[in-house]
């Protein structure tokens, strides 16, 4: 069998980036607004800092207004939540996001659910997740993984899923859940898999679409993977990797990658795959965020 193509999500997310710099700019001509991003990091988790870095550099990129807001690792709940008060109100912010996980004392929930709905470019407050799952998805923010990874499956596939096997691999409400609900309205028949789901491999040789978000180092083999089937590998896992150097790590997939390229149609490294896509998204996410909150017309979906 001949090689899978190799899905390339940097060039998609470069593409994506550049229509958002152009929308971005035309805002500014027409109203004199920047979309404005607030990102909140609380505590020095090296691997955070680099998404965030990353996130606060591709805003500037597309013109926006970017702030990043530091915080220690013990600082009280109450001045987490009263920060993300602070940036609801703040008319230059129209979109925040509060990087995950947070520290053990601050509960996670609590800080979501306190974001402005229409705030939320992360799309984890329960009115985003409860108009995507009740099918209202253009009225919603979307998650930025799944969001980024259906718009790689459709440029790899066409724009009509229906019909398809899709075996989406974890229940995260970051990933696997958005993901499988967005597939169900492109009427795929989708399966959800999790830490207790009998005879995974069996599952996953079913699917016509895979979704892994797992978390485990190319735990998904190469002959779980239906001939041609379509894999999308979300997981970021940092590998010590001595033959590098001292000290140097690498990044590997949930998906043995070069097994699964025997057998796929078409699959996304690990890195340069669903990466780049979330953070593209995310800035499709503000963008929209702060045109609804300007009262001005919803502009072509990208995807
Ligand atoms: N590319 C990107 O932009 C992003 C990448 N990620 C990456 O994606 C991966 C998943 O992230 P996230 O969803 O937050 O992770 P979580 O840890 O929240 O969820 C992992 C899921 O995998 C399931 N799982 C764990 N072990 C197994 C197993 N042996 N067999 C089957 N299922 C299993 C768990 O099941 P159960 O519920 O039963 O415990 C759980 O539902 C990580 O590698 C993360 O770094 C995350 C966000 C963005
Ligand atoms: N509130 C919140 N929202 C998130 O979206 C969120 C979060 N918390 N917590 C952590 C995860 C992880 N995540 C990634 C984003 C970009 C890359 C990315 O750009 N990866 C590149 C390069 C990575 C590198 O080289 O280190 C790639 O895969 O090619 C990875 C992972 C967003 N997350």
């Amino acid at each position: 069998m001949s090689e899978a193509r190799i899905i390339d999500g940097k060039a998609v997310a470069e593409s994506v980036r550049d229509e958002i710099s152009a929308r971005s700019a035309a805002l500014l001509q027409s109203s004199g607004i920047r979309p404005g991003l607030a990102v909140v990091l609380v505590g020095e988790d090296p691997a955070s800092q680099v998404y965030v870095r990353n996130k606060d550099r591709t805003a500037e990129a597309c013109g926006f207004h970017s702030v990043k807001h530091t915080l220690a690792a013990d600082t009280p709940e109450t001045d987490v939540l009263a920060l993300v008060e602070q940036l609801n109100n703040d008319p230059a912010i129209h979109g925040i996001l509060v990087q995950l996980p947070l520290p053990r004392h601050i509960d996670e929930s609590k800080v979501l659910r306190l974001i402005k709905p229409e705030k939320d470019v992360d799309g984890f407050h329960p009115v985003n997740v409860g108009l995507l799952t009740a099918g209202e998805r253009s009225a919603a923010l979307v998650p930025c993984t799944p969001a980024g990874s259906l718009v790689l499956l459709k440029r790899t596939l066409g724009q009509d899923l229906s019909g398809m096997n899709a075996v989406v691999i974890g229940r995260s409400n970051i990933v696997g859940k958005p993901m499988a609900s967005l597939l169900l309205q492109e009427s795929c028949t989708v399966t959800i898999a999790h830490s207790r789901t009998r005879d995974l491999p069996a599952v996953v040789r079913t699917a016509d679409i895979v979704v892994a978000a797992v978390g485990r180092p190319e735990m998904v083999r190469g002959d779980w993977i239906k001939p041609g089937a379509t894999v999308i590998d979300v997981g970021i896992n940092r590998l010590p990797a001595p033959e590098l150097g001292e000290g140097k790590s690498r990044l590997v997939g949930d998906v043995a990658f070069k097994e699964a390229v025997q057998h796929a149609g078409a699959i996304t490294p690990v890195p340069g795959g669903v990466g780049p896509m979330t953070i593209a998204m995310l800035m499709v996410n503000t963008l929209t965020a702060a045109r609804r909150q300007l009262n001005l017309p919803e502009e072509a979906p990208l995807f």
